[in-house]
């Protein structure tokens, strides 16, 4: 499926993406954080709790004892560490500290109540201590003393028993909810990891591959290599694409525009002076690895400034063009016609001897003699002169040949013009 991204889009995607995945596990974290401080709470309030309840039962538990040794043996010092002891007090801050259910409420005041009571009983044998140190006073501390005082253990270890269970079904349910917060953050963080593997995988294929592609087509156009493919996409990354696309057509045409015409003649097109020598020097060294030879045609009109004279400049350039389309007519396609300067026009002639130089040269003479001028009433006719060289294998190469065309021109012009000469 060929499908194509927005990149503005997709980054802005990208963004939100980005900050749902902040918002979804910082509010996982949060939540399991909260839930792991509640149970902490939760267990050191149970650890407090707990703890005063088990002081209140040991302070009554040394408390009786204390009073059971004041009655048997009458020492002062028991009833002052008994008085020590303030059991009350425990029992207010346990109501003041916490909040119970009902029946711990209930099982708390009936303790508090007991030990009350228990206070009565003591109360009472200590009033008759020291005087009547009898088991008569001990037998005080018989029957509603240690049903009182084990009630209160009873209704105690009820009550230790209700908030043991009670925080153990709240911290269950907190510890449920953290396990659940776990597997939501490990789905989500799975979720996510999938996401943005998708993401990355898009990226790659939609911005860094086309990117990539795009440099790699700079490189070659560098190298001046030829393109062997271009990729189109339709999104930002393609339209960036289709500018370098148009950018370097331009480009190439315009130096395609450039290169004809640093080698064209701007007035006959024909090849110029320049392309020439460049040519004829490629074509040189092709001949003398295939041995073959190779003619120069030097040519020359006859008495053009006479045109240039008597119809004008723009007359003589339309003749020019006139005589450059003949001699381009005349010659092989692989001949290579060049203007070589004014009214010169120069044509080398590949794999050609010289007897068949001079037969194409009498030809360019006679097509020209033959074809005059024409341009509404003005008919001019025409005549042309041409030197002909063969590139032989002397040293002097193109140069040389050139010369010697040049010197069969200027015999050709000297011994009455229209004419073919050969050096
Ligand atoms: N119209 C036109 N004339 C040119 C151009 N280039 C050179 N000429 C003219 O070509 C003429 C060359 O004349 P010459 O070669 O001196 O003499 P000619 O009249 O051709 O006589 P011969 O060559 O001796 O037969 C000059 O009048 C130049 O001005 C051109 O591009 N356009």
């Amino acid at each position: 499926m060929v499908w194509n991204i927005n990149i503005r889009v997709f980054f802005s995607i990208i963004g939100l993406f980005v900050l749902l995945q902040l918002v979804v596990v910082g509010g996982f974290l949060y939540a399991s954080n909260h839930f792991y401080n509640q149970w902490v709470e939760n267990c050191r309030e149970y650890q407090q709790v707990t703890g005063k309840i088990n002081k209140a039962q040991q302070q009554i538990i040394s408390r009786t004892r204390l009073a059971r040794q004041y009655a048997v043996t009458g020492k002062q010092q028991y009833l002052d560490d008994y008085r020590a002891l303030v059991t009350d007090e425990l029992f207010f801050q346990l109501f003041e500290s916490f909040s119970f259910s009902d029946s711990e409420q209930a099982w708390l005041n009936n303790s508090a109540n007991l030990a009350k009571q228990l206070v009565e009983i003591e109360t009472t044998v200590f009033d008759m201590v020291p005087t009547s140190l009898s088991p008569a006073v001990v037998q005080l501390f018989t029957g509603d003393y240690y049903q009182a005082q084990d009630s209160i253990a009873r209704q105690l270890s009820a009550l230790t028993t209700s908030i043991e269970n009670r925080y153990q079904s709240k911290n269950t349910s907190l510890q449920m909810m953290l396990d659940k917060l776990n597997f939501y953050i490990i789905v989500a963080l799975v979720v996510f990891i999938t996401i943005t593997v998708l993401i990355l995988i898009t990226m790659h294929k939609k911005i860094l591959r086309p990117i990539s592609y795009l440099t790699q087509t700079i490189e070659t156009m560098w190298r001046g290599e030829k393109l062997e493919k271009r990729v189109f996409y339709k999104d930002e990354i393609g339209f960036l694409a289709r500018q370098f696309y148009s950018m370097k057509d331009y480009m190439d045409e315009n130096y395609r525009d450039l290169e004809i015409m640093s080698f064209q003649d701007a007035l006959t097109g024909l090849y110029n002076r320049r392309y020439f020598f460049q040519a004829a020097e490629q074509s040189l060294q092709t001949a003398k690895r295939n041995k073959q030879q190779i003619c120069l045609l030097m040519t020359d009109l006859d008495y053009f400034k006479s045109v240039n004279d008597i119809h004008g400049h723009l007359v003589g350039d339309e003749v020019l063009r006139h005589v450059s389309s003949i001699i381009a007519g005349t010659v092989r396609e692989s001949d290579i016609c060049a203007r070589f300067g004014g009214e010169e026009f120069i044509v080398l002639l590949q794999n050609t001897v010289a007897s068949g130089a001079v037969t194409i040269a009498e030809k360019i003479r006679a097509n020209i003699e033959n074809s005059p001028y024409v341009s509404g009433d003005l008919t001019l006719n025409l005549t042309i002169s041409i030197g002909v060289s063969q590139i032989g294998n002397e040293k002097g190469g193109i140069n040389m040949t050139l010369d010697n065309a040049d010197k069969a021109l200027y015999q050709a012009k000297n011994s009455g013009r229209n004419r073919v000469c050969l050096i």
